[in-house]
């Protein structure tokens, strides 16, 4: 069925990675935000069943200039995605994501007598990463005043980019690392790197509708919910008070923790969120202190 842009009115416009790295993880951000909808026949538009919203399923190298431009109100991409495409200053940057965290790295082979990316200046570089490749030897360029044909040549592919040195047709390369594994198996290493980015939240800075912009805030705040959910558990144990205090140093809260006095007599109770990855060294800090029945809860959603 196809969708009439009257459907459209009113609603505000969600940007979205339809395939890629990003894909999945936005699709579980939405769900964690309880934006429903239905995505009939892979269509790229399409409404949501109980906001006033649209997702709009883009490319993610295309959402900063609909959010940049207005088309869209709100979107989710990376960061690097917006510096490259330059529209740094025509979006907000509302929140980072936690995901989609990877580096921007100058790789060479490791055979390669070139060991710092000023050796490689003035070679050939292949990168899908054209302008910010070209800011980063430009700015070398520069600073080793090599005069115009000697500059670093960049040049354009659209993925693949590991496999440009050993076809011969690049010096180095400049890609995204996140394990390391593409680089490794392609017998590069990396000697620079240009930029660290994740996935995040953008709105447009162009208010078309600006009755939207208290869901834009609405949808911001149920998301960082959702990513705080993820990083934290909550974690509750019994201690008694003579070893509170060195108990609170390994689980100060947030904010403080929540301390309950027990039906025993010197016994307390004590709830408290601590971080996801800490968790496990936590209870076993806790264990050597002396507190008993430490219990660890995963949060479906939280507003931190
Ligand atoms: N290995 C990775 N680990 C983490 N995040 C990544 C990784 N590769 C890419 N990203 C992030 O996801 C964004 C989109 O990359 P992805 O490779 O999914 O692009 P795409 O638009 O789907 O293009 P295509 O699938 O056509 O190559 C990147 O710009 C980056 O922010
Ligand atoms: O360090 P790693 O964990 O190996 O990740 C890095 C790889 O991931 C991305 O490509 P992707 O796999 O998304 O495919 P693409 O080349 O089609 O963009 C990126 O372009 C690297 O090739």
């Amino acid at each position: 069925m196809a969708m009439n842009a009257e459907i459209l009115d009113g609603r505000l416009l969600f940007a979205i990675p339809k395939k890629g790295r990003l894909h999945e993880k936005c699709l579980s951000l939405l769900a964690g935000a309880d934006i429903q909808f239905r995505r009939p026949n892979r269509l790229d538009v399409c409404v949501s069943l109980n906001h006033p919203i649209a997702l709009v399923f883009l490319p993610a190298s295309d959402i900063p200039s609909f959010v940049g431009k207005g088309n869209v109100d709100l979107g989710i991409t990376g960061h690097d995605v917006i510096l490259e495409s330059k529209m740094q200053d025509l979006v907000v940057e509302q929140l980072r994501l936690g995901f989609g965290k990877c580096s921007l790295q100058v790789q060479v082979p490791e055979s390669s007598s070139i060991k710092t990316a000023e050796d490689l200046a003035g070679k050939r570089v292949v990168t899908s990463f054209e302008v910010l490749a070209g800011q980063y030897f430009n700015e070398i360029d520069d600073r080793l005043n090599l005069k115009e044909e000697q500059k670093t040549k960049i040049e354009y592919v659209g993925g693949s980019v590991e496999a440009a040195c050993s076809l011969g047709l690049a010096d180095g390369i400049v890609d995204l690392v996140e394990s390391g594994d593409t680089m490794r198996a392609a017998g590069l290493h990396a000697i620079a790197t240009v930029l660290e980015t994740e996935a995040v939240l953008i709105r447009s800075t162009i208010i078309k509708h600006p009755h939207l912009t208290s869901l834009i805030d609405l949808i911001t705040r149920r998301i960082s919910g959702v990513i705080a959910a993820e990083k934290y558990v909550v974690c509750q144990y019994n201690i008694s008070r003579d070893k509170l205090a060195a108990a609170i140093k390994v689980t100060p809260g947030r904010r403080a923790p929540t301390i309950s006095p027990l039906e025993e007599e010197n016994w307390v109770g004590v709830s408290v969120m601590v971080e996801k990855k800490k968790s496990a060294t936590i209870m076993d800090d806790l264990t050597d202190i002396g507190a008993s029945d430490i219990l660890v809860f995963n949060l479906d959603n939280c507003r931190v």
